[in-house]
């Protein structure tokens, strides 16, 4: 594969590459290597899944994949998971992960999964830790980390320490490229600036999207109707779809048509299928799409109705999640030990 062609399954449906002539150049020097991290909180749902699907171009593209299941951050953040749920939440991320992966058309085993823990306490690290902390002033910590770290009245210094551990996670895992969603711009341009001065360099950054929820705003924890859970049955996946904003010919904050672009759609072109509304006779039969732009324009001429269309997205996210959910029923512990307030038995 090529350089252009390598570029473009990197970049395709990102928010933002930082900056496309680095990663360039790192095509051209070799075979560089990314990671993502994700701070074993919240259960998992679509919104993980798009950006996880994504990791899929990366192995394509001859990147090596690193997933950091970051179990301290988890508990920096305002304790959002307690101590002793950190090894069964990490282990409930990492079995999800690897379904998505799976799901995605890649193969999880060509994934290294690290755990924060396991490296994070090394001397070397603690040590330039503390000579970061000396040296970077609260207010910038504070600016790099606040769209990932919760906000509070009076914040624990966890949100602090959080930053700048992950500037040094893409320095230990010598990772070329740091990738995750657009949230983490924040921290990750603070590492573009301070890692060097800290026997680093400087990561080139992908960025996903972060999609609508499916209440037609942000997605939220609180709120379940606006997100669809790994383990959501076909019939509450369809039942969410069913409910979900989404108003004819309207493309804004929509998010059924944002997971049919950065979800279905691209889990359907690996499997090289067509993306197929089922309409009665009477209002024009089926009909297929092989893009997505096809599917939008229809949608925004109204030659596509939402009442037609969401049941087909409903049937296609929860063919999408079908792997993952499989996995995490065929094992009920893991929720159960990982969420013990929901899926335990007290
Ligand atoms: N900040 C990421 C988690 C993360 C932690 C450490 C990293 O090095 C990378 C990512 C999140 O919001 O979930």
């Amino acid at each position: 594969m090529d350089t252009a062609d390598r570029l473009d399954l990197v970049s395709r449906h990102t928010q933002e590459v930082v900056t496309e002539d680095e990663l360039e150049g790192l095509f051209e020097d070799g075979d560089p290597s990314a990671y993502i991290g994700y701070a074993p909180t919240g259960e998992m749902h679509i919104g993980h899944f798009t950006t996880m699907r994504k990791l899929a171009d990366f192995l394509r593209a001859d990147v090596d994949v690193t997933v950091l299941i970051a179990d301290l951050h988890a508990h920096l953040d305002d304790n959002k998971s307690p101590f002793d749920l950190l090894d069964a939440r990490s282990e409930y991320y990492r079995v999800a992960i690897e379904g998505m992966i799976d799901a995605a058309g890649a193969d999880p085993d060509d994934v290294e999964f690290v755990r924060g823990t396991d490296f994070q306490l090394d001397e070397e690290y603690t040590l330039e830790m503390y000579r970061m902390a000396a040296e970077t002033t609260i207010a910038r910590t504070q600016r790099a980390a606040s769209e990932v770290v919760r906000e509070s009245e009076s914040p624990n210094l966890g949100g602090l320490i959080y930053p700048l551990m992950q500037t040094l996670d893409v320095k230990a895992l010598d990772a070329d490229i740091a990738y995750g969603g657009v949230d983490q711009r924040g921290i990750y341009m603070l590492s573009r600036e301070i890692l060097p001065d800290h026997g680093g360099h400087s990561p080139v950054c992908v960025f996903a999207p972060l999609l609508s929820g499916l209440s037609g705003g942000k997605m939220s924890a609180s709120d379940a109707a606006s997100k669809v859970n790994l383990t959501d049955s076909p019939d509450e996946v369809e039942e969410k779809i069913g409910q979900a904003y989404c108003p004819a010919g309207d493309v804004e904050d929509n998010g059924v048509l944002e997971y049919l672009n950065h979800l279905v759609f691209p889990v359907l072109d690996v499997e090289g299928e067509p993306f197929v509304v089922e309409r009665p006779e009477e209002y024009g039969g089926d009909l297929t799409y092989e893009s997505y732009e096809a599917v939008e324009e229809d949608f925004v001429s109204g030659e596509l109705h939402p009442a037609d269309l969401k049941p087909a997205v409903g049937t296609a996210i929860s063919e999408v999640i079908d792997p993952v959910r499989e996995r995490l029923l065929d094992r009920p512990e893991l929720l159960a030990e990982a969420y013990p307030e929901t899926y335990g038995d007290e």
